[in-house]
């Protein structure tokens, strides 16, 4: 079923009020439409009838001038006074069947929906879009239902793709130059995805709403990176670029900003540093910024501390590190372990997008929303592999990411590939943070390894599990203390001779391609 002609692409919301001092509404209008705005809506939420005419005429020259639709908010009379091409109406606005009767069947009637039950509801009286939101808190207006974020757009859309009209779909709320990427194609679900998005303040107050309106579209037509997913991966081919991300680690020493529980910190930025990149650990907001314009920079967000403000918190460096197109891995430590940090995980990923998903089998679990044997923060192992490996590639497909499961075997995915892993010891077991710590190698990876997180992935794993295999035998070990100091003496010297040409060491990996069985 084709979509309608219509270009929702972006959809200029017009508020008169967040108009900058010395420009108009008209001059907005204008240059956002430059700017490549595919559809306007005057929003006068307190003019006078004939105010609000006047208005509408004024802007609806320039939108016939560009050969672009005009459609009024709320006002059916509004909209025939000066024939525009439709209206957008709310919940409680004037009900659907009505305003056709007097528009007519060729006119646009757009619906704001939160939820599915009111999708539904628009698509039985025939829109022709909804505007799904509030997505999130917005200065713009006082919402009067609670955002629904990423998720809850994915829900409208997953129905919308099974019902025979098609009925096209913008978001809105808090879209913006670093959201829209986010929003746009984390909704994505199998066969559908938005037309657009509808933006107030982030047009209407820019300063150069040209300049923000071009950037903008290009964020909802071009995929980001992380949507494309290499198919038909096989581990001889794999396994042969490993070499190259740790030799470029070496070379290229990427910052690894780490955000991370207090009990891996040094172990952290030890095991950073012998690998060739370099860390540092902060958990200032001001300085996110920065440390995200750096050119090889990577951020782990490790979630070992609830602290009260830790998801605004790790939302604003992942929305600083997404914004100059870095890296973001998230380690959703003890995720299942409690409340807080189920809905802290939730919430995360209901606004953020995440390179690479790190966890133990609990934490992976309990992200992909299954049932989980968490305790504490160890993780039983009871799940079969095939278990496993379904959660590991549906998340990953479901999230758009690479999701590492580590434990005995690991179990890595893009969501089309999946890979079973089995080096490794039980040394590691007996260590605190020793999952925390590969959250900083896979950092470092997939900093010098952006247009593969798969493979950076499993080269992160294989050098980590491979060392420690080593670090378990080298001289001098007695136990999980003198471990600790010969694992990073092994991914030090493991680094070095990959770096130098000797990859020897990669003959140990064992590595298969999970297939399920029949
Ligand atoms: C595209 C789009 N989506 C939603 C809205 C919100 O409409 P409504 O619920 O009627 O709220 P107000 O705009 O009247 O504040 C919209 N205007 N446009
Ligand atoms: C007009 C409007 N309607 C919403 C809804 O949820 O239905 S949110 C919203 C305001 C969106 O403004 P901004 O792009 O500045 O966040």
């Amino acid at each position: 079923m084709a979509p309608p002609k219509v270009d929702y692409s972006l959809y200029l919301v017009t508020d008169p009020y967040l108009v900058p001092n010395g420009t108009t509404l008209e001059e907005q209008v204008q240059k956002a439409i430059d700017g490549g705005v595919t559809l306007v809506q005057l929003r006068e939420k307190d003019a006078e009838t004939c105010d609000f005419i006047e208005r509408a005429r004024a802007i609806h020259e320039i939108t016939k001038k560009a050969g672009i639709p005009l459609l009024i908010n709320d006002r059916v009379d509004v909209a025939l006074a000066i024939d525009a091409e439709g209206i957008h109406i709310g919940q409680e606005d004037i009900d659907v069947a009505t305003a056709r009767k007097l528009l007519g069947p060729d006119k646009l009637i757009g619906m704001s929906v939160s939820y599915v039950s009111e999708a539904a509801k628009a698509v039985e009286d025939g829109v022709d879009y909804v505007g799904i939101g509030a997505i999130y808190d917005t200065a713009t207006k006082t919402p009067k239902k609670p955002p629904i974020g990423i998720n809850g757009a994915r829900k409208v859309l997953s129905y919308l793709s099974s019902v025979s009209r098609y009925v096209s779909t913008v978001a809105i709320g808090s879209l913006n130059l670093k959201t829209v990427r986010n929003v746009v194609h984390l909704s994505a679900v199998p066969g559908r995805r938005l037309d657009g998005i509808a933006v107030v303040s982030a047009i209407i107050a820019a300063k150069d709403p040209m300049a923000v309106s071009k950037e903008l579209l290009s964020l909802v037509r071009d995929p980001p990176y992380w949507m494309r997913v290499i198919p038909n991966r096989d581990v001889s081919s794999v396994l042969s670029e490993v070499p190259t991300v740790i030799s470029r680690v070496r070379s290229e020493t990427p910052f690894v900003h780490n955000i991370i529980n207090r009990v891996a910190t040094i172990f952290a930025a030890n095991v950073n540093l012998s690998i060739g990149s370099s860390p540092a650990m902060s958990e200032n907001v001001a300085e996110f910024d920065d440390f995200a314009a750096i050119p090889n920079s990577a951020l782990l967000i490790n979630m070992g501390f609830g602290t009260e403000d830790w998801v605004e918190k790790y939302l604003a460096a992942a929305g600083a590190y997404a914004k100059k197109l870095r890296p973001v891995v998230l380690d959703p430590v003890a995720a299942g372990a409690s409340e807080l940090r189920k809905g802290a995980v939730k919430s995360m990923l209901n606004r953020s997008h995440f390179d690479i998903i790190k966890g133990n089998e609990g934490e992976i679990f309990s992200v992909a929303g299954e049932a989980s044997q968490m305790r504490g923060v160890d993780s039983t192992s009871s799940s079969q592999l095939q278990k496993k490996a379904n959660v590991v590639e549906a998340l990953a497909a479901k999230e758009k990411t690479i999701v590492v499961l580590t434990g005995k075997e690991d179990v890595i995915s893009d969501g089309m590939t999946t890979f079973v892993l089995r080096n490794g010891h039980r040394y590691l077991a007996d260590i605190t943070a020793s999952g925390c710590v590969l959250g900083s190698i896979i950092g470092a990876a997939v900093a010098v390894s952006l247009e593969d997180r798969f493979l950076a992935a499993v080269a992160s794993v294989l050098l980590y599990t491979i060392a420690a295999e080593r670090a378990a035998v080298a001289p001098g070990v007695r136990g999980p203390g003198t471990f600790i100091a010969a694992l990073i003496d092994e991914l030090y010297m493991l680094s070095n001779a990959t770096a130098n040409g000797d990859v020897s060491w990669l003959e140990a990996a064992k590595v298969e391609r999970y297939v399920e069985e029949e």
